[in-house]
């Protein structure tokens, strides 16, 4: 089996691109027209990706099956098994997320530019379908979009979707005539999943009443990507007041909702997309322009969306970032003759228990210029602008001294007395 060994194209070489390969009739049609459009390309490497998700008792065989294939087309071939917990709600989603984390990964680990997705047009029309049941607006009823860019590490990659304009049918017929196998997906026959119940049952029902129903909700997906488009411009023109580097003003903001609310729900939307987060219902949206018209000047908010935090402070609303990892205190060199924390002096503080670091308890004070008053940290932290969420930074003590608070300053006092050259520095790990 391939082994995950790091490989990019050299300088010379050719474009790389990857089939996303399941096994089932969709991608391994894809990649029999694939490899055919590019047999005489020289300039195009084609690499063949399979996640095996390790949910399924056939998931081995699976795994097999597209090794084979990829050495018949002689073609490059990886794949990667996840982890996943079945007992877990929501194991479709989570799933696909995962799936498409590690064919992302396998993109960037072989410098691949386009990675190509088998979706065709009835997964279009289940899209569309399930969007609608959902009660979404223009965006989830847009449904996939032919290409779309994801910037992931160093170069940016292009999922692609070339069959999205052939139905299943045509694939299957295709599959056919060319004598092509595939495998067939048990869990694909599951009622109890919403896109087989709609597959199943309720697109065949369409189909008897409008022959062409799957066509026709596709085509419905590119019209509205279309009017997404426009409504993206718009929410950009209307926002020129209110986008404020990644933080959305909520003053212009509020005062746009009293006037035109959709334009200001399609600014909040907007942003949400840029932030890569899910579209909340319209009740959500509703309820948080309550809270926003209701908080009082400079108060805080916070509301959690999609596994994130979205908070209000000093009239900004701002995605919070979290840090992800903790505070390590670190002895670093000099970097003058005035600063620095020498490795051994912070030994030997050490070893005496002199040193120590501490969290916040509310009321500690630090002088941070010599001809200024000590004052507190919380009016520290409001002058260096640090959030009331990213305030708790370790604060460092020698001799049960306040010497300094990682991001926000050091004592001066201290600094002039302890004779030794002072200047801790703290780093977040992850
Ligand atoms: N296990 C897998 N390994 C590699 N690629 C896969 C795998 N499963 C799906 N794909 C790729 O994704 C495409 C769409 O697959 P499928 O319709 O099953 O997934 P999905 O993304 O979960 O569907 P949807 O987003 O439409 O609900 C496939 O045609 C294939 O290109």
């Amino acid at each position: 089996m391939a082994s995950s060994r790091k490989s990019q194209p050299s300088p010379k070489s050719t474009k790389r691109i990857a089939v996303a390969l399941s096994g089932g009739l969709d991608s391994v049609v894809l990649l029999d027209t694939v490899c055919k459009s590019q047999a005489k390309n020289k300039n195009t490497e084609i690499f063949v990706f399979h996640i095996h998700h390790g949910l399924q008792k056939q998931a081995d065989d699976w795994l097999i099956f597209c090794e084979q294939l990829a050495k018949k087309y002689k073609v490059q071939f990886d794949f990667r098994l996840l982890h996943l917990n079945n007992a877990e709600g929501n194991i479709e989603a989570r799933a696909r997320a995962a799936r498409y984390e590690a064919l992302t990964d396998l993109c960037e680990e072989y410098g691949i530019e386009d990675l190509l997705l088998a979706h065709h047009q009835n997964d279009q029309a289940e899209t569309v379908l399930l969007q609608l049941l959902r009660g979404a607006g223009v965006a989830g009823l847009s449904g996939m979009p032919i290409s779309k860019a994801i910037q992931s590490g160093m170069r940016p990659i292009t999922l692609w979707r070339p069959l999205l304009d052939q139905s299943r049918a045509e694939l299957e017929a295709y599959a056919k005539e060319h004598k092509l196998k595939w495998i067939e997906d048990p869990s694909n026959q599951d009622r109890k999943y919403r896109r087989n119940a709609i597959r199943k049952d309720i697109i065949p029902k369409l189909e008897k009443i409008q022959p062409e129903a799957i066509t026709n909700l596709a085509r419905s997906a590119s019209l509205l990507s279309d009017a997404q488009l426009l409504l993206d411009r718009l929410a950009l023109q209307d926002g020129k007041e209110i986008f404020s580097n990644e933080s959305l003003n909520t003053k212009p903001l509020l005062s746009l909702a009293k006037s035109d609310l959709p334009a200001a729900n399609n600014i909040l939307r907007f942003w949400l997309k840029l932030n890569e987060l899910a579209m909340p219902s319209q009740e959500r949206i509703n309820a948080w322009w309550r809270d926003l018209s209701n908080v009082k000047a400079d108060a805080q908010l916070e509301w959690t969306h999609d596994g994130k935090v979205i908070r209000l402070w000093r009239n900004q609303l701002q995605l919070a970032s979290e840090p992800t990892g903790q505070w390590v205190f670190k002895a670093i060199a000099a970097r003058s003759k005035h600063l620095g924390l020498p490795a051994a002096w912070v030994k030997e503080l050490q070893a005496e228990g002199r040193i120590a670091t501490k969290i916040r308890t509310g009321s500690e004070k630090l002088q941070t210029k010599s001809n200024s008053p000590r004052k507190t940290l919380k009016n520290l932290f409001q002058e260096a602008d640090i959030p009331p969420w990213q305030r708790n930074a370790p604060l460092l003590y020698i001799d049960n001294q306040l010497i300094a608070v990682a991001g926000v300053g050091v004592s001066y006092p201290h600094l002039v007395q302890s004779g030794p050259r002072l200047w801790p520095e703290w780093q977040e790990t992850s």
